[in-house]
C-alpha cells in the first residue's frame, strides 16, 4: 500500500496530525495507498524551507546553471517515464495510450521549453538625453519573484503542474505545490527526481490536501508566499484572489470554460468530426479547453450529427493499460455524481439524447469504478444550464446555426473565454471569426495543437494572466529599472 508523503526541504515529511485520507484508483475504486495530509504545521515547513532555499545555494545558481538542471529534470523523468506513465493512470484511470503521448511527454517537456525562452529573451534599454548633455542609461533587470504557491487540479497532473513549475524555477523562484487531493502520485514522485538531480533542499516543496481549511487554503493564506499560480474551477479562483489579495500577491488563474467548436458546411467533415471527437471526449471530457458546445452549420448538420454519433459508439472504455480502450472513467465518484446530476439535468431541460446519458455495464471487476457513457445531446434552448455551465465530462450539445453572425454571437454568449475551434476550408472566413471569438485560444481547423511559446489562458471566468513563453516572464519575474548617470 502506498504513502503519499509531503515533500518538505528534501525530505518525505508524514502528517504530524496523522491526517491521512485514502487515495482510490476511479477504474475499479480499488485503493491505491494513503495521502498524508498536510496541516499547518506542515506548509509552515514548507513555505519556510522555500524562503531560506532562495538565500542558499539555489540563489547563487547563473540562469545558465537553472536551465541546465531543469534540462536534467526533464530528462530524468523521461528515464522514469513508465513510472510516471503508472502513477499517472492509478491516480486518474485514463488509458497509458492518452498519458504515454500528452501527460508524460509534456510533463518533462514543461522544464526545457522555458529555457529557449530564457536565454533569448532580452530586457530593456534605453538612453535618456539630460540637460547637462551627459545623458543617461536605463537598463531593465529581471529577478526571481521569490516563494511560488503552486495549487494544480486533478485533469492533468503532471502536466499542469509542471507548467507552472518549469518557469518558476527558471526564472530563479521556489514552489511550494499543492496537488489536487484525487491525484497525489506523480507530484509526490517528482521529489524523489528532484533529488536525483542535485536541485538543492527546499527549492522544490510538496503539501498534500483539501482546499478550504487544509493545505489549500494554508498555503495560498501563508505570509510569506509571494505570489500564487492556480489551476482549477472558477469559484476556486475567486477565493484564492481574495487570498491573494492580502499582502498583494501576484496571481496567475488558469480556469474553467464552456468552449465552442463551430463547424461551417464548407469544413473538411473528417478533420472536424476527428478534431471535435477529440475536443469533447478525450480524458473523459476533463479538458478545461475540450468542448461542450458544438455549433454546426445547418446545411452540414445531419451529416456531421451521424458521424458524431457512429464516432462515440466506437469508443472503448477500459483499464488503462488495454491497448484497445481509448477512453477511461472520470476521476472519481464524487466528479460523476456531478456530471450525472447535468446528464439528468439535460433530460428536464428537454434535450434530445442522441447517444449515450447513463453508466456503463462495465462488469464485475470494473463496476465500482467512475464509468460514465460519453453523450450527445441536441434540440437544448440556448439558455438551457447544461448549455452554460462548465460541465467538465464526455458530452456535448450539437445546434445548428444559419450565419456567421449567429454562431459568432452564439459562441460568445458564456460568461467564460478559454478556447474555441473552428472549421472551415475557408481561410479568410476562418481568421475573420476566430478574431471575433472571445477566447484566449482559438483553434482553426485543429485543437489542442500547442506551441508553448504561445500566449495561454482564458479571458472573462476562464482566468487572468498568460502562461507560455514570454508571458511566463511577466509572472514569475519582478522587473526592475537600474537608470546609470553618465
Ligand atoms: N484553464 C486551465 O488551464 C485549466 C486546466 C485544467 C483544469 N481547469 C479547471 O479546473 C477544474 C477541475 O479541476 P478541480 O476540480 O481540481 O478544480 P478545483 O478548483 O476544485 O481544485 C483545484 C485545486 O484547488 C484546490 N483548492 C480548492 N479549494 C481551495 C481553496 N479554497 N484554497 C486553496 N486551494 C483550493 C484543490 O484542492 C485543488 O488542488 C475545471 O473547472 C477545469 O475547467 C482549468
Ligand atoms: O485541462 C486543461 C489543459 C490545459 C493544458 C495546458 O495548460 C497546456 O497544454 O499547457
Amino acid at each position: 500500500m502506498q504513502e503519499f508523503k509531503n515533500f518538505i526541504n528534501g525530505e518525505y515529511v508524514g502528517s504530524s496530525e496523522d491526517r491521512r485520507f485514502e487515495n482510490r484508483c476511479p477504474v475499479d475504486n480499488s485503493l491505491i495507498g494513503y495521502v498524508h495530509e498536510a496541516g499547518q504545521r506542515e506548509v509552515d515547513a514548507a513555505v519556510k524551507a522555500a524562503k531560506a532555499a532562495l538565500k542558499g545555494p539555489w540563489g547563487q545558481f547563473t540562469q545558465a546553471q537553472r536551465i541546465a538542471l531543469l534540462n536534467r529534470v526533464a530528462d530524468r523523468i523521461n528515464e522514469r517515464f513508465e513510472e510516471f506513465l503508472e502513477a499517472e493512470c492509478r491516480d486518474t484511470g485514463k488509458p497509458r495510450s492518452l498519458a504515454s503521448h500528452i501527460d508524460i511527454p509534456r510533463g518533462a517537456a514543461n522544464f526545457k521549453a522555458f529555457s529557449e525562452t530564457l536565454n533569448n529573451q532580452s530586457t530593456e534599454g534605453f538612453r535618456l538625453d539630460t540637460p547637462d548633455g551627459r545623458g543617461a542609461i536605463n537598463v531593465g533587470q529581471r529577478t526571481p519573484k521569490g516563494v511560488i504557491a503552486v495549487v494544480c487540479p486533478w485533469n492533468l497532473p503532471l502536466l499542469l503542474m509542471t507548467w507552472k513549475v518549469g518557469p518558476a524555477l527558471a526564472c530563479g523562484n521556489t514552489v511550494v505545490v499543492k496537488p489536487s487531493e484525487d491525484t497525489p502520485a506523480t507530484t509526490t514522485l517528482l521529489g524523489e527526481v528532484m533529488n536525483e538531480c542535485g536541485v538543492p533542499a527546499g527549492v522544490f516543496n510538496v503539501v498534500h490536501g483539501f482546499g478550504p481549511n487544509s493545505a489549500g487554503e494554508f498555503l495560498t493564506t501563508h505570509p510569506l508566499v509571494d505570489a500564487i499560480t492556480f489551476t482549477g474551477e472558477t469559484r476556486t479562483g475567486e477565493i484564492i484572489m481574495q487570498a491573494a489579495s492580502v499582502g498583494l500577491r501576484n496571481i496567475s488563474l488558469e480556469c474553467g470554460g464552456k468552449n465552442a467548436a463551430i463547424v461551417f458546411a464548407d469544413c473538411d467533415l473528417e478533420k472536424a468530426v476527428e478534431g471535435t471527437m477529440r475536443s469533447a471526449f478525450v480524458n473523459c471530457g476533463q479538458v478545461c479547453l475540450g468542448t461542450e458546445r458544438v455549433y454546426v452549420e445547418r446545411p452540414l448538420f445531419e451529416r456531421f450529427l451521424a458521424r458524431m454519433k457512429e464516432e462515440v459508439a466506437r469508443l472503448k472504455p477500459g483499464r488503462p493499460e488495454d491497448a484497445q480502450a481509448n477512453f477511461g472513467p472520470l476521476v472519481s465518484h464524487q466528479h460523476r455524481d456531478k456530471v450525472l446530476s447535468y446528464y439528468e439535468l439535460a433530460r428536464q431541460e428537454g434535450a434530445k439524447v442522441e447517444i449515450g446519458g447513463g453508466v456503463p455495464d462495465m462488469g464485475e471487476a470494473l463496476s465500482g469504478g467512475a464509468w460514465i457513457e460519453p453523450t450527445i445531446w441536441t434540440g437544448l434552448a440556448d439558455d438551457a444550464r447544461v448549455v452554460r455551465e462548465e460541465i467538465f465530462g464526455p458530452c456535448c450539445h450539437l445546434r445548428p446555426f444559419d450565419s456567421e453572425e449567429e454562431v459568432i454571437a452564439l459562441a460568445n454568449d458564456t460568461p467564460y473565454g478559454l478556447a474555441a475551434s473552428v472549421w472551415t476550408e475557408n481561410g479568410s472566413r476562418a481568421l475573420r471569426v476566430a478574431e471575433q471569438i472571445e477566447a484566449g485560444t482559438v483553434w482553426i481547423n485543429s485543437w489542442f495543437l500547442r506551441d508553448l511559446r504561445a500566449a495561454f489562458g482564458g479571458m472573462k471566468h476562464s482566468g487572468i494572466g498568460r502562461e507560455g513563453g514570454v508571458h511566463g516572464l511577466e509572472f514569475y519575474t519582478e522587473l526592475k529599472n537600474i537608470c546609470i548617470k553618465l
